[in-house]
């Protein structure tokens, strides 16, 4: 079976891939500097999976110890997870991203090179689709002004990476772009552990219901949305993850390039996500309407039909499963990784 190499693996969305990929006996390599995250979650994938990870401490940045890792391990494709994601950080800190989320991809994309493996599934983002004209998304929108350097770094690490593959015919590249991951895997031992405050909307609500944050903030009720407030396509960490498995099933046939959506293709507002998640810890979450967040826009949801018909794949989880997990893994480790 062929061996992944995660860069970025021990985080939120790679350590659930992790577990995916290890399930339908794939190898997994994980190389992380665990800037934003534990090597307990791998620990925990291990647990779920009885299986090994081979784990590498290291920064994309960094190419001696980055080209040690391909010299000891026979990769046969990457999944490029590794990056900053904050959207707010991004715009006090856009050297910090360029340098971190470009030239580390450039970095990792060079030493692939020169180990002869040229095969790469990329964690890109709805944010390059700007403020789209219409919903639902097709990837065939174009792409559009980003409002924060983190949206231009996927924006233009995209570009990179169709350049590269004009350049040398031998790549086959897939470009991945999440919509909203939610939701943890339904044991309750993996999930999202943000450092501080969380920026996005559902470790915030699950703060408020664990009774670490007093009320969630609304950002917005005067939308052209149905009920005012900000609609997006919520999709279940678990759903992605496995995209990601028939992702890595289709690379091995040569696509060439390919660029996919992942998400369900429903549209859910704020005060959807609060309502669903007073339902599944049994409580009512206050909340309070704010004034709208600089950069959002009112409506994003995908469609998902290409991922169906060339993946194979599609959501099979719905808004209750994303918040009772959600709920099981802040309610079981109300401090994260930490315990
Ligand atoms: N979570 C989302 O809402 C979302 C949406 C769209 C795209 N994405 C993208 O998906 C990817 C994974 O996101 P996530 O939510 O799992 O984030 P995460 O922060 O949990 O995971 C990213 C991982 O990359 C590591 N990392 C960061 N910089 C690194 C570097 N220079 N060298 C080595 N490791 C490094 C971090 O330590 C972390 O473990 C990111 O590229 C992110 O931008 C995330
Ligand atoms: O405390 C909060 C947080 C968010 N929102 C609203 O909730 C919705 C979702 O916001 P958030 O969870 O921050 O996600 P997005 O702004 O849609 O961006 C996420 O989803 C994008 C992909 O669509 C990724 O590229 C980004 O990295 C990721 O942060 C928006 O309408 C926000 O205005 C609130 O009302 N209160």
């Amino acid at each position: 079976m062929a061996t992944i190499l995660l860069a970025g693996g021990a985080g939120y969305i790679g350590s659930h891939t992790a577990l995916e990929l290890l399930n339908k006996g794939y190898d997994v390599v994980v190389y992380d500097n665990l800037y934003n995250s534990s090597e307990e979650s791998l620990k925990r994938v291990e647990e779920l999976t009885g299986k090994t990870i081979r784990f590498y401490e290291g920064d994309v940045l960094d190419k001696e110890t980055l080209s040690q890792v391909f010299a000891k391990e026979k990769i046969d494709s990457v999944i490029h997870f590794a990056g900053l994601k904050s959207v707010g950080e991004s715009v006090q800190k856009p050297l910090a991203y360029y340098q971190n989320n470009i030239t580390g991809t450039i970095i990792l994309l060079e030493v692939m090179k020169e180990y002869g493996v040229k095969s790469i599934v990329f964690s890109s983002s709805a944010t390059v689709y700007g403020n789209p004209d219409s919903v639902p998304i097709t990837e065939s929108f174009p792409k559009k002004e980003c409002t924060n350097p983190y949206g231009w770094s996927k924006s233009m690490i995209e570009q990179i990476l169709m350049d590269l593959k004009t350049s040398d015919e031998e790549w086959d590249i897939i470009i991945l772009r999440y919509f909203n991951p939610v939701g943890a895997h339904e044991s309750g031992r993996i999930g999202e552990d943000p450092k501080g405050i969380p920026n996005n909307l559902m470790p915030y609500v699950a703060q408020v219901a664990v009774g670490k944050l007093e009320r969630v903030g609304v950002f917005g009720d005067d939308y052209d949305t149905p009920d005012g407030t900000g609609v997006r396509d919520y999709i279940h960490v678990v759903d992605l993850a496995k995209g990601h498995v028939n992702a890595i099933e289709k690379i091995i046939g040569h696509p060439g390039l390919k660029v996919y959506n992942l998400g369900t293709g429903i549209g859910y507002s704020v005060l959807d996500m609060i309502h669903a998640f007073s339902k599944a810890c049994g409580k009512e979450l206050p909340y309070q309407i704010l004034p709208r967040r600089a950069g959002d826009i009112a409506m994003c949801y995908a469609d998902p039909a290409l991922a169906k018909a060339e993946l194979g794949w599609e959501a099979t989880k719905n808004l209750e499963d994303m918040c009772a997990d959600t709920w099981r893994w802040q309610s079981q480790n109300p401090n994260g990784y930490e315990g």
